[in-house]
């Protein structure tokens, strides 16, 4: 016993010891940053060829694509389902996203939503301290409020602060990282949760549907009551910025998410996509439509659509004059279950595009990589180009 507390506490002043000669690894809150600096530390400004180019972020090509998740349930007379479940489909394979209308969640809550989202970061930092993702001085936790998890020293940050959260299964959440204040935060959370719930239902019976069938519907609706499913929720805040050319709100990305469902800021926009299958590299600009949420496709629908529907490689960007706030509910698979290709969707005129993983270690690839602004979903991707499959086993 007395062994056991002496190791800890060994442990703990190992820990600290590394932690004070390693201070790059506790970032600062960029909100408290941004309110004292005239510029961006460089640690923070991106390399020159990844800069925002604010200038060069074009107007979306076409007007963006918006669904009526009602119609997706109506009685079928007269077509209408069959029109919105085209529509959906055009917009996944275009853009890999759509807004959502029709989804049922009232509007006040969406607002609600917001103001307990801006209410929170805009307490004073020792109340939001004590939701804090660091723990023991030095240690990184995937819940909680602060900065992602920081990996190297040379690593470029983002000009982002985020809480983190479980929000469902019930089981599962962590009840004391859930603030306290605003009051309304808890109340709101969980209807705003459980409104979500039913779009990545909907949402993800209709990708049943196009891709197998409306006999197979349920294919990942069922996956999200497997096992130990997550849905996981990250509210953004992105302090307004004096330099905002040379920062990122958050470093381009895909979410490792099945689908994720976004309530962008009302008022500041900030959120640019990248069109899948379009190697010019362009960021288009994503418009704010009062009330809509956004949808997009996760990296797992991509590898299990064995690459049908893309998820769209994204980022957001900081600006001068305003804050900006976000929030994102990522839904998981159990961390055990196995992510492949389903084997309906590969035939030879459709070879296998990406190998087998499983949630948990595409979770551990994506933390790791997402800090380097690479993707994970190149460790999976099966190359094309020539016919061999990489280093490693297909089935591996
Ligand atoms: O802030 C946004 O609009 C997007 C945030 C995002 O992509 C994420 O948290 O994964
Ligand atoms: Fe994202």
């Amino acid at each position: 016993m007395s062994q056991n507390i002496s190791d800890k506490l060994t442990s703990k002043l190992v820990a600290m010891a590394e932690n004070e000669s390693q201070p790059w690894k506790i970032p600062p809150i960029v909100q408290e940053l941004a309110a004292g600096v005239p510029e961006p530390p460089s640690r923070y400004m991106v390399r020159e060829q990844d800069r925002p180019a604010m200038a060069a972020a074009a107007p979306m090509p076409e007007p963006i694509p918006i669904v009526d998740l009602s119609r997706l349930s109506a009685a079928d007379d007269d077509g209408a389902v069959a029109d919105e479940v085209a529509k959906l489909r055009s917009a996944l394979q275009d853009w890999g996203f759509f807004l959502a209308i029709g989804h049922r969640i009232e509007p006040e809550i969406l607002t609600k939503m917001m103001q307990v989202t801006r209410g929170f970061f805009n307490l004073p930092l020792e109340e939001k301290q004590k939701y804090s993702n660091v723990v023991n001085g030095n240690e990184f936790r995937f819940e909680g409020y602060g900065n992602d998890m920081v990996v190297s020293e040379d690593q470029i940050m983002d000009w982002n602060d985020r809480l983190y959260l479980i929000v469902e299964p019930e089981s599962l959440i962590n009840h004391s990282l859930w603030p306290a204040r605003p009051p309304a935060f808890t109340g709101v959370l969980r209807k705003y949760t459980a409104g979500c719930r039913a779009i990545a239902g909907v949402v993800l019976a209709t990708l049943a549907r196009i891709l197998l069938g409306i006999h197979d519907e349920r294919r990942f609706v069922d996956m999200l009551n497997d096992g130990v499913a997550m849905t996981h929720a990250r509210f953004n805040y992105y302090p307004p910025c004096p330099m905002p050319e040379l920062v990122l709100g958050l470093k381009p990305h895909s979410d490792a998410s099945v689908i994720t469902v976004v309530l962008v800021d009302d008022v500041v926009s900030g959120l640019q996509v990248q069109k899948p299958n379009d190697a010019s590299g362009v960021w288009y600009d994503v418009p704010i439509v009062p009330n809509a949420l956004l949808v997009n496709v996760g990296d797992v629908i991509e590898i299990m659509s064995n690459g049908f529907f893309k998820s769209p490689v994204h980022r957001a960007v900081a600006n001068a004059e305003s804050d900006r706030v976000s929030l994102v509910m990522f839904y998981t698979l159990d961390m055990e279950k196995e992510i492949e290709p389903l084997p309906e969707l590969v035939d030879e005129k459709r070879p296998r595009r990406y190998r087998k993983t499983t949630t948990k270690d595409y979770l551990a690839v994506m933390f790791d990589r997402f800090a380097t602004g690479a993707r994970a979903m190149d460790t999976v991707k099966i190359s094309t180009a020539g016919h061999g499959s990489g280093t490693r086993s297909e089935d591996g």
